[in-house]
């Protein structure tokens, strides 16, 4: 009996997937969030048996567990400006934020011994939430800034005495509108009080194949000859006038000496903008590129 009705939804939701853009949008989506939570299911384990608890180390699981996802999503990864990466020790990455989807290229690129800052809400995110935890992600309570501040000044300790690299999305939030939003400056801060380097890292716009206000999630370009689609993660080295353009931009500066005075973090001052004229900093706006002639001409661009 039952089996008259599983026949007809079962042959209903290729139909839909079919004629319905918007049924794609949120097929993928949902079956992204649940599929995020089962390898979790399976990672908390995994985890708890290597490292008996929160360790930056369960990273390595997590990242091997969530590698392969993109190709349920259609989704493949250029990278660009690996070499960056192999910096050596601690160090801040910062990069622009579109979409929970970004956690797949993170995952695709992630170097050892590094975690990321989030937003609090996140650890109540089931088993996503837990594997977020076991991984050593930073929690920060975006509504309470002094709070934030101190947890962030910690964490700055933490990166040097365990030698841990921190990614933060210094936008805050995701945003899809093409461009950046101001930065916050808890990544600054953190890489000055640490004296550690920032490494920018720019994804590509998902705009040709994800439009979360349109719902739109494809899987195929318009000609139809794709069955996929690159996004372009590029790691930068860039100039001194792109460090200052971008720091005037968001109008970053360095904290005044004093605020740090007697911080035991630190034993000398480096100002930011030499950390960052010293170790890459893209101009990341620059980067968020549309079509694939521009991809071509980054990836020129980053090479030297
Ligand atoms: C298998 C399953 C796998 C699952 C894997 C899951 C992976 C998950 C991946 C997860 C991905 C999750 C992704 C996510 O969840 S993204 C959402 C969470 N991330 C962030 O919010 C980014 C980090 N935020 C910040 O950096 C903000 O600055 C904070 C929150 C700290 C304050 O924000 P606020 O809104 O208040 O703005 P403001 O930046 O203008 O700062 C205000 C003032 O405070 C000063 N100030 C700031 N910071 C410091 C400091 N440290 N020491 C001393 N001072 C500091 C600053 O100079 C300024 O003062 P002044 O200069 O104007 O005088
Ligand atoms: C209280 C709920 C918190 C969100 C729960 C989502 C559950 C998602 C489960 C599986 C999805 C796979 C991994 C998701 C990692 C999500 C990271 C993310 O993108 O968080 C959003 C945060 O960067 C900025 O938040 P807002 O744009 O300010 O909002």
């Amino acid at each position: 009996m039952e089996v008259l009705w599983t026949v007809p939804l079962l042959l209903l939701i290729p139909l839909l997937m079919w004629t319905s853009s918007t049924f794609v949008f949120y097929f993928k989506k949902c079956f992204y969030v649940a599929y995020m939570m089962c390898l979790a299911l399976l990672a908390i384990p995994l985890c708890v048996l290597k490292s008996g608890g929160r360790d930056v180390e369960n990273m390595r699981i997590i990242r091997s567990l969530v590698r392969h996802v993109k190709y349920f999503l259609g989704l493949r990864f250029e990278v660009s400006g690996w070499e960056h990466l192999q910096t050596e020790g601690p160090y801040v990455i910062i990069s622009n934020h579109q979409s929970s989807l970004d956690v797949l290229g993170l995952m695709e690129i992630l170097p050892d011994r590094c975690t990321m800052i989030a937003k609090k809400e996140l650890v109540y995110a089931g088993t996503v939430g837990l594997v977020c935890w076991l991984g050593g992600i930073v929690f920060i309570n975006r509504k309470k800034t002094s709070d934030a501040k101190s947890v962030m000044t910690d964490a700055a300790k933490t990166m040097l005495d365990e030698q841990i690299r921190l990614w933060v999305f210094p936008e805050g939030t995701r945003n899809q509108r093409g461009d950046l939003l101001p930065f916050k400056k808890g990544a600054f801060h953190l890489a000055v009080q640490a004296q550690v380097p920032v490494i920018p890292i720019v994804f590509s716009s998902y705009s040709n194949f994800y439009l979360r206000k349109e719902k739109q999630f494809n899987s195929g370009n318009s000609s139809g000859l794709c069955s996929c689609f690159n996004v372009f993660l590029c790691v930068r080295r860039s100039s001194h006038a792109e460090v200052l353009s971008l720091l005037r931009r968001h109008q970053i500066e360095d904290p005044p000496k004093d605020r740090h005075e007697g911080d035991d973090v630190r034993r000398h001052h480096i100002p930011l903008r030499q950390i960052l004229q010293r170790d890459a900093l893209g101009l990341l706006e620059h980067l968020q590129l549309r079509n694939p002639e521009q991809r071509a001409d980054a990836a020129l661009n980053t090479n030297h």
